[in-house]
């Protein structure tokens, strides 16, 4: 036991005393603030009640409401932070610390307890320093000797004299020890040493030196994480998140956050972290979510769609057009594309009310080809829209006084035509003298709902057909490219094919709504402040410059890892950012490289990095276990063998998974196993959560998970047979923590062969 353990646990006693305290007034705060609201609330409805229906009375009583709604804003807000604070409290008691700095600030000795919050007694002196403190950097980034941190003045200098770590549990001191470490080894390799479950844990206890840079890098507008598997990547972007809310919590809550995922598993495997730091999660969604959002009706074609689909039907032509339509160049091909349109090859389409055209597709082309073309195409488009507003509006006033809409206005009981005019406008139109005008106003209201479909038809720009205009840029790329047309004019005939089945190719996404907001200028949500993109290397360029154009007002952090790509070649780090930077047109990137692999051990790393041609540049995490074993069986014994192998796992592990090529090979797999005793979960792309500790899915759904160990179900020549499939075989290696056991039917895969020391053979059947 350390020297100092006793004195340790005697504070640490005084905080838990100190917190107990503290959490026993939240709670009564909380009790009463509940309560008040309970009772504002239903003062509120009670009041709400009266008299909302004799107009005469409409004046008072909306000013008495606006004062109780006032009110009930304010004890709503009151209960919010205290329940809040019985959250953080109640959080931190078990472990209110994990970490102490001892520092000498010219002269003066400080010494600082970092944990989850902030406690502070009742002077205000700190007990924990909430880890996102400016001062808490010193932890992770310093060793003992000179430290700098950062305050509103600038950096202040200061000498680390110690540095110390803390397991607690239950309020009491298990393993303590000083280090000169920026995070000592022994608490990570205890960390890194569990057995894992469904969702992920934060790490803000073990944060490394380098996955610090990345949380607390508040000025870059694009930062680059190129990180190897296992190596922290998504920790630290979800840590950088608190860091971000904490730091900026009075201009950015978490609905102004995105993270783009891989898929819906991944959702949920990271969806603990955040509330584990005491903060709301983020916004999520993948790409085929987000387009699909955007052109809406179409279903889009999701990643691991598009890969099933590249495992059979695949030319070098078919791929040129492929790489095309996903490069940033794309974008200028797209704008050439508008610049030369003209009223005749502009797709104008009918706006409809009730079945029949209301504003004809003609009209709207006669009308844009009166607008000179030293406008842009966008512009006129916007005129074009603004007239048939406009046109919409007189319509709407010449029938104003028609029989019928008097009609419908008298059959109006009290309130539905509250419920037309709105009450403020219900006041306004009770205070008119003039009945006449009243009823105008009325009768207007009553037309613009009834023509509610136009004015959204107008506003959304859906007199534009995007589709077609689409299908004519592809054919506008035939006819500039040499080599390829036909393979253009079949892409434009699947896209016009799919389009019937209410479908579309991951890659025409992008240029498609690119070419959409292009020709209408619209797209644009300035309310997102940061955009992160997790699993960069299966984003095309054309795709991350969209959600660039989507979020004009954000700061990007894209992060990934090349040589886990599903589609693409692997590219060096500098070139990465220079290519995003450029693209991005950044002012302020920033590149860093993680090359320190956390997850798996030393063997199973060993493996995954010989596949590797580069692998050398990977470091991984001194954490022995034993070596990676490979099976090569028949065709006939590989139900047996796999069910041998899932014993001898599950005997010792928690989480397992049979990760496979492709989905087939997955549901072939869970057919050898319908009589396994123990329940297995078969995930494939639409499911949302892994709710078993033994899952068969498919490799491509595994990115970014993790398990205790796992069985890499076909490893054989056949299955992979060339380099092609290395970035595959590096991630299905990477998913193991603990145990990683390969099964090949027949000879094995070339790539494994010129390994195969690094891994324990045994060779069973024929
Ligand atoms: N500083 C750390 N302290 C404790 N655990 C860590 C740390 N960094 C990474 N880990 C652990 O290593 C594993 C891998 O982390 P993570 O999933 O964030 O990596 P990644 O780079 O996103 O991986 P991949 O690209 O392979 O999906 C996780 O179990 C994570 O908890």
């Amino acid at each position: 036991m350390h020297a100092d353990q006793p004195a340790e646990q005697k504070r640490l006693d005084k905080v838990v005393v100190e917190i107990d305290g503290q959490l026993e007034r939240a709670k009564e705060a909380y009790a009463q603030a509940h309560s008040e609201t309970r009772a504002v609330e239903g003062n509120y409805i009670a009041n709400t009640s009266i008299n909302t229906f004799e107009v005469d009375d409409a004046m008072e009583t909306n000013a008495e409401i606006q004062q109780q709604r006032n009110i009930v804003a304010r004890v709503t807000e009151t209960e919010n932070i205290m329940r809040k604070t019985v959250d953080t409290l109640t959080m931190l008691r078990p472990s209110p610390y994990f970490g102490r700095v001892d520092i000498d600030e010219d002269g003066d000795q400080d010494t600082l307890y970092i944990g989850l919050a902030s406690v502070q007694d009742k002077i205000g002196d700190f007990l924990v320093y909430d880890w996102r403190a400016p001062i808490s950097g010193i932890y992770y980034n310093g060793t003992l000797g000179a430290v700098t941190y950062p305050t509103p003045m600038g950096e202040q200098e200061a000498e680390l004299l110690k540095k110390r770590q803390f397991t607690i549990e239950d309020a009491q001191i298990v393993n303590m020890f000083d280090t000169n470490e920026t995070v000592g080894d022994e608490m990570l390799q205890y960390a890194l040493g569990q057995e894992n479950d469904l969702t992920m844990r934060n790490i803000v206890a073990t944060i490394q030196q380098e996955q610090n840079q990345i949380i607390r890098d508040t000025t870059s507008d694009l930062l680059v994480v190129q990180g190897v598997a296992g190596s922290g990547k998504t920790s630290a972007i979800l840590q950088r998140i608190a860091f971000l809310l904490f730091h900026a919590r009075e201009e950015l809550n978490s609905d102004q956050i995105v993270l783009f995922s891989p898929n819906r598993l991944f959702s949920s495997y990271i969806a603990d972290v955040l509330p584990s730091l005491g903060e709301r999660n983020m916004r999520q969604v993948t790409l085929a979510e987000f387009f699909s959002a955007r052109l809406q009706g179409l279903q889009v074609q999701t990643l691991f769609e598009r890969y099933e689909i590249g495992q059979s039907e695949t030319t070098a032509a078919s791929l040129r057009v492929r790489e095309k339509l996903e490069s940033a160049r794309v974008v200028d091909d797209l704008t050439a594309f508008v610049e030369q349109l003209t009223p005749e090859t502009l797709r104008f389409d009918n706006i409809y009310f009730e079945d029949e055209v209301f504003f004809g597709k003609e009209a709207m082309t006669r009308v844009f080809a009166e607008f000179s073309d030293n406008y842009s195409v966008r512009e006129r488009i916007q005129m074009t829209q603004k007239r048939f507003m406009e046109r919409l509006e007189r319509r709407i006033d010449q029938l104003v006084n028609e029989d019928w809409v008097l009609e419908e206005l008298n059959n109006l009981d009290d309130q539905q035509y509250r419920d037309l005019l709105g009450d403020e406008l219900a006041e306004q139109v009770a205070e008119e003298e003039e009945m006449g005008d009243a009823i105008n106003i009325a009768a207007k209201r009553l037309l613009q709902r009834e023509f509610q479909v136009v004015d959204d038809a107008l506003y959304n720009m859906h007199f534009f057909d995007i589709y077609n205009q689409y299908g004519d840029f592809l054919a506008y790329m035939a006819e500039r490219s040499e080599l390829d047309t036909e393979w253009w004019l079949a892409k434009r005939d699947r896209f016009l094919r799919e389009l019937e089945y209410h479908r579309i190719d991951l890659e025409d996404a992008a240029p498609m709504l690119f070419l959409r907001d292009l020709i209408t200028g619209g797209g644009t949500n300035k309310s997102m402040f940061y955009v992160f993109v997790d699993e960069m290397q299966d984003y095309s360029m054309a795709q991350l410059l969209y959600l660039k154009h989507a979020f004009p007002a954000a700061k990007f952090t894209v992060l990934g890892d090349a040589e886990q790509a599903l589609f693409r070649d692997v590219e060096t780090p500098a070139a990465l950012l220079a290519k995003y930077s450029q693209a991005f047109k950044a002012t302020h990137p920033n590149l860093i490289t993680l090359n320190k692999a956390y997850r798996s051990t030393q063997e199973i790393m060993d493996f995954a990095k010989a596949l590797l041609p580069d692998g050398d540049n990977i470091m991984a995490f001194t954490r022995p276990g034993g070596k990676p074993k490979l099976i090569v069986t028949t065709a006939d014994e590989e139900g047996q063998v796999i069910w041998q192998a899932v014993d001898e796992l599950k005997a010792e592990h928690r989480t397992v998974a049979i990760l496979t090529k492709t989905q087939d090979q997955a549901e072939a797999v869970a057919r050898m196993l319908r009589k396994y005793p123990e329940k297995f979960q078969l995930l494939q792309a639409s499911d949302r959560t892994r709710t078993s500790n033994f899952v068969v899915m498919p490799i491509y759904l595994a990115k970014g998970l993790e398990f205790d160990a796992v069985i890499g179900y076909d490893v054989s020549q056949t299955n992979y047979p060339d380099s092609e499939a290395t970035g595959l075989l590096y991630t299905l290696a990477s998913r193991a923590m603990h145990a990683l056991t390969l099964i090949s039917v027949g000879p094995v895969s070339g790539l494994i062969r010129d390994v195969q020391e690094t891994l324990d053979i045994s060779v069973l059947g024929d």
